[in-house]
């Protein structure tokens, strides 16, 4: 077994062989887990559950796009979003760390001792989610859309997927509605994003405060379980948005092109009740807690090595 594969996850042969008649890529009875592909399998489902009406929950489409599209499936969409990264990572906390400057005239270092208020931290960081959906937006729109690809790979014979990759999903969308098509639905991430940064950073800045001493930097511990909360707070508040935003970004493939994001809410709420805006909660929840958790982790060491 490659070393890739670091264990196995089981799952009840008879939910894997059940219907497998055209199917022969996977192994009965179990799914080889990785890390990566535990990362990706949760941005995947998210994404599915949040589009899609055909699954029944996580478990449900996890089982379904192994045995559809094979492990090779839930890396669809990965290649832009983990280029984009460094990217959006960077203006987002460069533009809260420079309004946050500018806002208190404080440095990273004196901020210690004259913390800033919770008011600017808010603003601060609506402005930095508001300023990150101009780089996020087309990296955003491009993974959801491979995302929803549900085609299996390279399969002779069976009809070859709308897009090939994240270029060949750049430029067709390019091609069909022009360059501002790769900003479809970036007014719902923008209502999405600019307040619930704001409330991230605050969350964030709270919790360090609760567990530090007056005047003190915070602990490494400290700073991942705030940064895992603010993730995992900010995650849920924005999830009824993040379903939105995901409809409106398939606009016109799988949905119906919506009049904007407020004929999005009402038609999703009236054909699917108002659960729709929970939908991925829980996958954002858990996969948010790690991930900030080791955002802020890293954003306060390298304040710290060049503040
Ligand atoms: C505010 N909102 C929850 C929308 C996004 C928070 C982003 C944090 C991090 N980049 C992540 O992917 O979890």
């Amino acid at each position: 077994m490659s070393p890739w594969l670091m264990g196995r996850f089981p799952i009840s042969p008879a939910l894997l062989v059940s219907g497998r008649a055209e199917q022969e890529e996977p192994e009965a009875g179990a799914i080889p887990v990785h890390p990566s592909w535990a990362a990706c399998s949760v941005l995947l489902t998210q994404v599915r559950l949040q589009t899609q009406t055909t699954y029944r929950g996580i478990f449900d489409c996890v089982v379904k796009t192994y045995r559809h599209e094979s492990l090779l499936g839930f890396f669809k969409g990965m290649s832009f979003p983990i280029a984009s990264i460094a990217v959006v990572n960077s203006v987002l906390f460069g533009v809260y760390s420079n309004t946050l400057l500018a806002l208190t005239a404080t440095s990273h270092r004196e901020r210690r001792a004259q913390p800033p208020s919770y008011a600017h931290v808010f603003l601060a960081g609506c402005t930095g989610g508001f300023m990150q959906v101009y780089c996020l937006a087309p990296f955003d729109l491009i993974k959801v859309r491979l995302q929803n690809q549900t085609e299996p790979r390279a399969r002779p014979g069976s009809p070859p997927p709308r897009y090939r990759g994240p270029v060949h999903c750049a430029v067709s969308i390019c091609q069909e509605e022009g360059p501002r098509g790769l900003f479809r639905g970036a007014w719902a991430l923008m209502l999405r994003d600019t307040p619930t940064l704001g409330i991230y950073f605050v969350t964030y800045e709270w919790l360090c405060r609760q567990s530090t001493p007056e005047g003190q930097s915070p602990s490494s511990a400290s700073v991942l379980v705030a940064g895992g909360f603010a993730g995992i707070l900010s995650w849920a508040v924005a999830t009824p948005l993040d379903v939105i935003k995901s409809r409106m970004q398939m606009a016109g493939l799988k949905h119906r092109v919506y009049r904007g994001v407020l004929d999005c809410m009402a038609s999703s709420v009236r054909q699917e009740g108002l659960g729709v805006f929970f939908r991925g909660l829980t996958i954002n929840s858990a996969r948010a807690f790690p991930v900030n958790a080791v955002i802020f982790l890293s954003y306060e060491y390298l304040l710290r090595w060049w503040g």
